[in-house]
This record gives C-alpha cells, structure tokens and sequence, in this order.
C-alpha cells in the first residue's frame, strides 16, 4: 500500500507565506497555497514561481496553488497561516467552516491584535473554537528571501502540545531549515510582535543617522522590554533568549530585508507616516502593533519605553529630536 503524503495548505501566498510552503514541500509535504488573487495562483501553478514577491525563485512541483478555501483545506493536516493579523479574525470567520476536526493550525503572524490585545494564537482559538493544543506557533530570525535563496536558518516550533509540536517540526525540517520545539507559546508571539516595534526603533536611529552603539542600546534594551512583557504574561524568559526573542530581534534590527527596520529608517530620514507607508509595499506588523503591545504594557503595569516613543512617533505626536532626547534623558536607574 502506497503511503498518503501529508498534506498542508498554506493560507496566504505573500513572502512568508510562499517561503514555508517552499520550506514543507522540500520536507516532502504536499502543499497547497491560498491565494487571495486568481493572477497569483494561476501563475503558481502554471509556471511554479510566485510572480508578486518571489518571480526569481522556482517552487518544488508539490506546491500547487487555488483560490478556493475550501479546495485548499480539503484533507489538510495542516493549515499554515500567514497574513497580516489584523486581518486575521474576519479571515478565520470565512475559512473555519472548512477546517477540519483533525487539522493542525500553524500560525507564522507575528502582531498583536488591536483591541482585544490578543496574540495570534489566541486569535485563532477565539474565532474558531479550536483547542490551544491543536495551534502551533512558529517563530525566530526568518527573512523570508534569505530563506527562498535556500540560505540556512533556524526557528522555535512552539505548541502547548508537544507531540503536535514535534509534528510540525518534521513537516519543516529541511537541509537549510532547523526546527527547535518549545511548549511556550506566549514567549514566542511576544518575541515576535515586540521585536517589529524595537526593529522600527533601530530603523529611525538608522535613519536618523545615530551609529552602532545607539543601535546596540535599542536592541538591548529593546529585548529587555520584550522579556519585561512576556514574563508578566507568562513566558519563560529563556524563550526571549532564544531564537523567537534574541535571534528574531537580531535579524530584524541588523537587515535592510526587513520591512519594519527599512519603515523606521523612512521615518528617521524625515518621511511622514504617510510617504513611508506609501513607500512600503508589504506587512509592516509593528507599525500596528504598537500600539496594542503599549495598550496590554498599560493594563499589566509594564513599563516599556521604547514601544511607548516609537508609537508617539507613528502617532506624529513628537519629533524625532524630542523623542530621542526624551529616551536619553529618562531618570537613571540600574540595568534589568
Ligand atoms: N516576510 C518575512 O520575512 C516574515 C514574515 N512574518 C510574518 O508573517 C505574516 C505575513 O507577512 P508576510 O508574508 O511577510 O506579508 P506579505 O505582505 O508579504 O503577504 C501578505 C499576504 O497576506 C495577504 N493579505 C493581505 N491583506 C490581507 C487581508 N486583509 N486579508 C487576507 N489576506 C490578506 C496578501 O495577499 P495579496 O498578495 O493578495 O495582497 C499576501 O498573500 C506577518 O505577521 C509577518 O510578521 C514572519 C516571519 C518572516
Ligand atoms: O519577521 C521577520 C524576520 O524574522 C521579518 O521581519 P519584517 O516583517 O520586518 O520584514
């Protein structure tokens, strides 16, 4: 008797999207991606390349694409999603009626909702019903087209479930992608969420043209005001030590790939809210998050000042002078 391949649809064909369908596929899964546009999709399959972010890039032939959310869901062990999470709950409204009682949900998104404060995660076990055990968190420094290139990188598979978590680790085990397994869900979203604010932070002093020791200072003491959060909302603090808190924070401070980093850097050069945006052709997760992670700091007594001047920023309620002075010339105190 021939063997089912495992099957997993990936909800949506953006970059992140495009590269773990590429990831599951050369770990011999059979993937099927959502495509929002028909252009997309037909493309995928026609020609195996993602012509709207990947056009260079060929896809195994096991990738094959559709418009339909129930065609992609239909027998899915895994439904894998990527898309900007703000939109994710009215999205979860259409396509929980056709998931099924077995499918495992991966989730890639890395915001906190506006409003409810709440992790993706969370997000999806509120609009579906589904279990926590059945939702898996993958997170870590994952540029999307270093990855396509085929370059090595590694990530933290994170379920409360590990048996489901050990799951998803094979379905993306590959020879240039290296899966870790964790139980903490909520230290890995928070990683992921807060380091999109911090990466606008060291984008601006970038802009700004402050050098390596100021951006050194964010990233420190930006990771200090992820761990400060996380914990007070149940992470383990080694989890932010970690490839989902440190490694992420890295790779999103240091690379011009990133879009959060390269949005900072607009506004540190004097663009407005406005012209970066407009400049900003993809997810920019932190933009909007902010000023959920500052709503949930406010709410658990965590002081976070980093995110609190980056969203005044956002908000154009200071300047850049103002808001690099006001970080310069907060009270002294020790170092935690
Ligand atoms: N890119 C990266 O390197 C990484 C991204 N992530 C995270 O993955 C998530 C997705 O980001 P990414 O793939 O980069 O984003 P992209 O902008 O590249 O792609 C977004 C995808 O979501 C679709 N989409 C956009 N708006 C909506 C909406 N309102 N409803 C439903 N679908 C929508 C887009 O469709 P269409 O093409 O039709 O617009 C596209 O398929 C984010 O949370 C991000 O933080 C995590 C790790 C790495
Ligand atoms: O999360 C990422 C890398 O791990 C991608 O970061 P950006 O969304 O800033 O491009």
């Amino acid at each position: 008797m021939t063997q089912r391949h495992t099957r997993a649809a990936v909800f949506s064909a953006g970059s992140w999207g495009t590269a773990v369908g590429k990831i599951m596929a050369d770990a011999g899964t059979n993937v099927i991606m959502h495509a929002r546009r028909g252009k997309i999709a037909d493309a995928i399959n026609a020609t195996h390349r993602n012509p709207g972010y990947f056009p260079d890039v060929e896809l195994p032939p096991t990738v094959t694409a559709t418009t339909d959310p129930a065609a992609a869901l239909e027998g899915a062990d895994f439904l894998v999603l990527s898309i900007p999470a703000q939109s994710l709950r009215a999205s979860l409204t259409a396509w929980a009626p056709h998931i099924g009682p077995h499918t495992v949900i991966v989730s890639l998104m890395k915001g906190i909702e506006i409003g409810s404060g709440l992790r993706a995660s969370q997000v999806i076990t509120e609009a579906t019903g589904i279990a926590a055990d059945r939702v898996a968190v993958l997170s870590g420094p994952n540029l999307a087209r270093e990855i396509m290139g085929g370059q090595p990188a590694a990530a933290t598979i994170a379920c409360p479930d590990e048996d489901v978590a050990h799951r998803v680790q094979r379905a993306c085990h590959t020879t240039y992608f290296r899966p870790y397994t964790s139980t903490d869900v909520a230290g890995c979203e928070f990683g992921g969420a807060v380091k999109n604010v911090i990466a606008l932070a060291v984008g601006i002093a970038s802009g700004m043209g402050l050098g390596h020791n100021a951006q050194s200072m964010l990233i420190t003491r930006g990771l200090a005001e992820t761990t400060r959060l996380a914990t007070a909302l149940g992470a383990h603090p080694a989890t932010l030590a970690g490839l989902a808190g440190l490694g992420d924070l890295v790779a999103t401070c240091s690379s011009p790939l990133s879009r959060n980093r390269t949005f900072g850097t607009h506004i540190g050069q004097g663009l407005t809210m406005a012209e970066a945006t407009a400049a900003t052709r993809q997810t920019t997760e932190g933009v909007k998050s902010a000023k959920a992670i500052l709503a949930l700091a406010g709410i658990h007594g965590v002081e976070m000042p980093l995110t609190e001047i980056v969203s005044d920023l956002l908000h154009e309620k200071v300047t850049l002078d103002q808001a690099a002075a006001a970080l310069m010339q907060r009270p002294p105190k020790p170092e935690r």
